[in-house]
């Protein structure tokens, strides 16, 4: 009885080890196929900044093998070059050039590029059309950030604010004068704004609250929504003519490369102040600052600027009736956050084969 007692118990023994050995044997071969499909089928995505927002950063390491630039400043092309070859997707800035060179680097892996900007001047569009990849960009979601910083600069210009500040600081306050310091106003000014979109819209609508007296824009065509405000498509002659502000919101294309030139500042009045927050290539930048040296136009606030970061010894920088800021449009905490998910997500909606849920694609 005893033995049969024993000789069941170490049945039992067994039978348990067995299990436990099975078990675990199943258990890690499991865990070992799942690691290894996973890290054979979670895709590369190449990331060319650090430091981007973590929530859409966060998106992408969920899903995907991310390799990040660690340094702050712009990838250089050689090292960018090196980084992308073989990946899936990559996430890019506008500092980041992104060619036919570029793109042979990357290899036929590549399935989509992401750019964190509403710009895409960077991109080479033929290049990337010619072999079949979307683009995502972060239209939108910028909107209010740049035409706040618009209006920002605007004011900075009209009211000489930095020149009035620095003057504090010199010591040339004196005492409250009449003419001291003084500038135009927004109220009552005809405000012109060359190639109207999201932004010059934006625009047009808060300078409405300002009781300006006309809105006058350029674009490839009429748009209902700023007819819709009172602002009245007219061509870039009469623009330049008419405004006291030149407000700039076009995109970089081939037309508008240094539309702003000699001849156009020679068609501006002399009191006028001249904005830009779209691309520094917009402007012939040795016209601009002869204009604003001899008071052809009033003053002028840059957001953009060839190049960027402008060089220290820049003309610009000597020139109190210019006011600089470091390419700040969208440079809200929400909106950069914002710019960073939907970049992340353009990735994945590409990379699970889903384009059409991409949340912004450029259409090229
Ligand atoms: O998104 C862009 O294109 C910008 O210039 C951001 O400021």
């Amino acid at each position: 009885m005893l033995t049969k007692v024993l000789v069941g118990a170490v049945r039992l023994q067994r039978n348990t080890i067995n299990c436990i050995v099975t078990d675990y044997l199943k258990l890690t071969s499991c865990q070992l196929s799942n690691i290894a499909h996973h890290s054979m089928t979670r895709p590369k995505v190449f990331v060319t900044r650090a430091g981007l927002p973590e929530a859409g950063l966060k998106l992408l390491q969920d899903e995907c093998d991310v390799d990040i630039w660690e340094k702050t400043n712009p990838i250089p092309k050689s090292e960018l070059m090196a980084r992308i070859k073989n990946v899936d997707g990559v996430l890019c800035l506008l500092t980041d050039k992104i060619d036919d060179e570029v793109l042979n680097a990357a290899g036929s892996k590549l399935k989509v590029i992401a750019t964190m900007s509403v710009g895409v001047d960077h991109l080479d569009l033929k290049a990337i059309k010619s072999r079949n990849i979307p683009i995502g960009y972060t239209p939108g979601v910028l909107t209010d950030a740049t035409a706040e910083l618009t209006m920002a600069l605007l004011l900075a210009t009209s009211r000489r604010l930095i020149e009035a500040n620095r003057a504090i600081y010199k010591g040339e306050w004196v005492s409250w004068s009449p003419t001291w310091m003084t500038g135009g106003k927004l109220s009552g000014s005809n405000i012109g704004i060359v190639g109207l979109g999201r932004i010059g819209l934006r625009v047009a609508e808060y300078l409405k609250g300002f009781g300006v007296a006309k809105i006058l824009y350029t674009s490839r065509t009429e748009k209902p929504a700023a007819t819709a405000i009172g602002a009245v498509h007219v061509d870039l002659d009469t623009l330049l003519r008419t405004s006291d502000f030149v407000i700039v919101t076009t995109a970089l294309v081939p037309e508008t490369k240094e539309l702003f030139r000699k001849e156009t500042f020679e068609k501006m009045k002399n009191t006028a102040i001249f904005i830009n927050v779209s691309r520094g290539e917009v402007v012939h930048q040795p016209s601009l600052i002869e204009a604003l040296k001899n008071n052809k136009i009033r003053a002028a606030g840059l957001d953009v600027m060839t190049p960027e970061p402008i060089p220290l010894d820049s003309e610009l920088l000597k020139l109190d009736n210019c006011v600089i800021t470091p390419h700040l449009g969208s440079a809200s905490i929400e909106t950069r956050a914002e710019m960073c998910v939907i970049s992340a997500k353009n990735v994945l909606a590409v990379l699970h084969n889903k384009p059409e849920e991409m949340p912004a694609k450029y259409n090229y």
